[in-house]
């Protein structure tokens, strides 16, 4: 569970028979496909998420940048985001282990629904542990997860944001470690959390991989995904981490500034990879916001799902070995972004995605002739919010 200096199972000692139980339960159906497990898993995200979903050719972006630009549709997976990926592998596990609940934390409410609807889909009832901040600027996705039949318990801690949701949702498994899963939204956490989700993400980087070869000949020169947790970002790139002439480029949220201010103890951004430091969060030593007292720092996004202090020690590790190059991209170049694609594309990204593309008109000219774009979440949920965004500007 280790990835370089990263990674890691830094859990109290009550969480520890869950982890190894979870950690035996990886081994045997995940990566042993023990009782046809994954045969299982692909067989329910063919049939009730929708996969394959399409490399689309994006005939506008690919004429302004002057290179062939393709969309990973993600959006087009049955909630809206790659999410359903993760949560259906974790919950369809939890069965497998006779687990009778699942508890998730949520930030911008796309886990949550996701984890929600597949609780729905397995018949297994589901408690969402989401900040109260959150909770009222994602409305539309707390009404999904209460019509798939989940519970939102509204989290009031600290800023009511991801950090505290998460911190909220291992105390609860602390205590009902028997009879209840706990379906992480990205590839953070203890082991083995980060290989497990980027092994149920990976299935979109297997298909890009196929399809970028039917359709453009040849492997993509760059493919680029944006980076909050990390787990579309490591969902994309894994299929094309051992081709090393395909630059693999994570997008952050560089908020309103990159500059921090140490003081107030707030980072005006989550360039968790760009600008942290290592540290320890939520079991897993990584790359975070800190002050330099080694205290988290509050993150900033216009996006809630880039919203988060942390990035997945995978990610960490890669980028300190040079195998992905990270890069911050601002509120203002992610709203453009919003915008570019809504109107010459006919795609409404989620403001998380749209940091993906204020990336390509920033930095097309240095990339090669066939870029690679995770389109990781429709923007349905994030409506009110880029309105009123753009009316401020
Ligand atoms: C459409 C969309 N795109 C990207 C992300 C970033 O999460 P990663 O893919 O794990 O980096 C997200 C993250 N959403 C999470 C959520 O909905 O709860 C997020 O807030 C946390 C789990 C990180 C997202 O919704």
């Amino acid at each position: 569970g280790k990835f370089g200096p990263y990674g890691g199972q830094y859990v109290p000692e009550a969480l520890m028979p869950a982890i190894e139980e979870l950690t035996d339960a990886y081994r045997r159906y995940v990566l042993g496909n023990e009782d046809g497990f994954m045969d299982e898993f692909r067989e329910r995200l063919a049939d009730f998420g929708g996969r394959p979903t399409p490399l689309q050719r994006a005939d506008r972006l690919s004429e302004r940048y002057d290179r062939e630009v393709y969309l990973k549709r993600e959006d087009l997976l049955h909630g809206g985001a790659h999410k359903l990926n993760n949560a259906l592998g974790q919950v369809l596990l939890a069965k497998y282990m006779g687990k009778e609940r699942i508890v998730a934390e949520t930030g911008a409410g796309q886990h949550g629904t996701a984890t929600a609807m597949a609780a729905a889909h397995l018949d297994i009832p589901c408690e969402i542990y989401m900040g109260e901040r959150d909770i009222n600027r994602q409305r539309p996705n707390v009404f999904r997860m209460k019509l798939n039949g989940a519970e939102v318990n509204p989290v009031t801690a600290g800023r009511g944001t991801l950090k505290e949701a998460i911190s909220e949702t291992m105390r609860d498994w602390a205590t009902t470690v028997e009879n209840t899963h706990y379906v992480i939204g990205s590839i953070v956490g203890p082991h083995p959390f980060p290989v497990m989700v980027r092994d149920f993400q990976a299935v979109i980087s297997e298909e890009a991989r196929e399809q970028s070869i039917e359709k453009a000949g040849e492997l993509p020169t760059d493919v680029v995904a944006c980076a909050g947790g990390g787990s579309n970002t490591m969902g994309t790139f894994a299929g094309f981490v051992d081709d090393e002439a395909v630059a693999l480029h994570a997008v952050e949220a560089g908020g309103s500034t990159l500059e921090v201010d140490e003081e107030a103890g707030v980072a005006p951004n989550s360039a968790s990879l760009y600008t942290g430091e290592e540290g320890v969060l939520h079991g897993a030593r990584t790359k975070l916001l800190q002050d330099s007292d080694g205290q988290i720092m509050e993150s900033h996004s216009i996006s809630s799902g880039l919203d988060y202090a942390g990035v997945g020690p995978e990610l960490a590790y890669l980028v300190d070995e040079g195998r992905v190059s990270p890069v911050a991209v601002d509120d203002d170049a992610a709203l453009e972004g919003f915008h570019r694609l809504s109107s010459t594309e006919g795609i409404i990204p989620a403001l998380e995605t749209a940091h993906a593309f204020g990336f390509l008109e920033e930095h097309h000219e240095e990339l090669g002739d066939r870029v690679v774009v995770n389109v990781s979440g429709r923007g349905d949920k994030d409506l009110d919010a880029a309105i009123e965004e753009t009316d401020k500007r």
